[in-house]
């Protein structure tokens, strides 16, 4: 059993993350966590503070001598702007002086930390979350509603992607589909795990060179317009076994499973597995994929479900798509009330994203990593990596030769 927590607010001192279940003998380094997050921050249209915050990592559990021990992994997020959000944020009460003081910080100070933020942003938590929780501004809310958090999934993800890589030699990649109406090209090949560092030298993280000038311009397009785009992001996973998840229960499903781990991400409101909706449209006879023999070992001609059937891998290439709305804070602002007064208003605009779309495709990345991870460990067990081997490779010899699509 595989199970994680994060923790943390977004101007806080540090995110928190916690993995419980990985087996001994994973091998990896601070050095590899500390690159992941730095995936996360590329991407062209993110705002101003991608640039000047800095995450900074500490290992405090779960790894000796750079490989795992079995015991519980927990993994610090610090934020290098902590300092200016000492007072705003601080965990313990504060006198009103540092507080005033947090409002007059120089160069920032149009950032007005402590100010009450009275006119929640339609399409960000603040609102509801202000009714829920009894807050009477939306900084309590923003602050864990704020996809700052989702440094601690890359996190924790980038641990799971080592340990399916070194366990089972499972890869993953993921690419940016589409931002606003601009996007690759429907037939453009699919990246595989060999390209992530060509995609994440693009600026939008595409391979296809006129989808990505064309996604470029739309966010250039959106920045002028004073508004924000969102998109739609593919995640890959190449080298599964058939037989991850299963058919016998709801929550045993890895599509379901996937699609609920895809949907917890900030701003996703759609997730397609293979053809998903496109899908739908078809006939069955040109819907799904079919099973052919060839050179004695059983193959897809296609693959439009996207890896998975009956809820269990089939040990085609996965692949998941999913749909991120545009950011709710608009430069352009929506109307909305501001709570302390009643009276109708503009939404709180700071600062913010124009389009995140390519960071959320890293995100949504480490959260299939994070299933991929937990399925493996529920089907093969083990407490190390060998021993987890060794239970993959037993299954895989013990379905009869005829029945093997490798
Ligand atoms: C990588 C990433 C960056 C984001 N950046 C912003 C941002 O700068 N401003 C903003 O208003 N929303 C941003 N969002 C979206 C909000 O976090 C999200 O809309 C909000 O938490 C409300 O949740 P919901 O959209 O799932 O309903 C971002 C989301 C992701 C995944
Ligand atoms: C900090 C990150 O993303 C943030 C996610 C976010 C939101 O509302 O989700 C809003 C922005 O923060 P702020 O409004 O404080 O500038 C983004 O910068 C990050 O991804 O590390």
């Amino acid at each position: 059993m595989l199970r994680w927590l994060t923790a943390g607010e977004s101007h806080g001192p540090a995110l928190v993350a916690v993995l419980e279940g990985l087996p001994a003998g994973v091998e990896l380094g601070t050095a590899d966590i500390q690159d992941a997050l730095a995936r996360r921050r590329l991407g062209y249209g993110r705002g101003a503070r991608m640039s000047f915050e800095k995450d900074q990592v500490s290992l405090l559990g779960g790894f000796r001598h750079g490989r795992s021990l079995g015991s519980p992994v927990a993994i610090q997020v610090a934020n290098t702007e902590w300092p200016k959000w000492q007072a705003v944020m601080s965990p313990d009460a504060v006198d009103q002086g540092a507080l005033d003081a947090a409002n007059d910080v120089g160069a920032e100070k149009e950032l007005a930390r402590n100010r009450p933020l009275t006119r929640p942003r339609p399409g960000h938590a603040d609102l509801v979350g202000m009714q829920k929780y009894g807050f009477d501004e939306a900084r309590p809310i923003l602050e864990r509603a704020s996809a700052r958090e989702t440094a601690a999934r890359v996190a924790l993800g980038e641990v799971a992607a080592r340990f399916l890589e070194q366990a089972y030699g499972i890869r993953l990649v993921s690419h940016t589909v589409a931002i606003g109406e601009a996007g690759v090209a429907d037939d453009a090949a699919l990246p595989g795990p060999d390209d992530v560092d060509r995609l994440d030298a693009d600026p939008v993280r595409t391979l296809d060179v006129d989808g990505s000038a064309a996604m470029v311009a739309a966010v250039d397009a959106a920045k002028k317009d004073g508004d924000t785009l969102g998109g739609v992001v593919e995640v890959l996973a190449y080298g599964l076994p058939p037989g991850l998840g299963s058919h016998v229960h709801w929550d045993r499903r890895l599509d379901s499973r996937l699609a609920g781990a895809l949907m917890s991400v900030q701003a996703i409101k759609g997730v397609e597995v293979g053809d998903g909706f496109r899908t739908a449209a078809r006939p069955g006879s040109a819907a799904h994929d079919e099973i052919v023999r060839s050179d004695g070992i059983i193959r897809r001609e296609t693959n439009r479900a996207g890896g998975t059937e009956g809820g269990m891998s089939t040990g085609e290439p996965l692949r998941v798509r999913a749909a991120m709305k545009p950011i709710s804070t608009v430069p352009r602002a929506l109307r909305t009330i501001d709570v302390a007064s009643g009276e109708d208003a503009t939404a709180i605009h700071q600062r913010s994203d124009v389009c995140a779309v390519p960071a959320a495709g890293v995100v949504a990345e480490a959260m299939v990593a994070l299933v991929l991870a937990e399925a493996c460990t529920e089907k093969f067990g083990g407490d190390s990596v060998a021993e987890t081997r060794r239970n993959y490779e037993s299954y895989l010899a013990a379905i009869p030769e005829g029945m093997r699509s490798w």
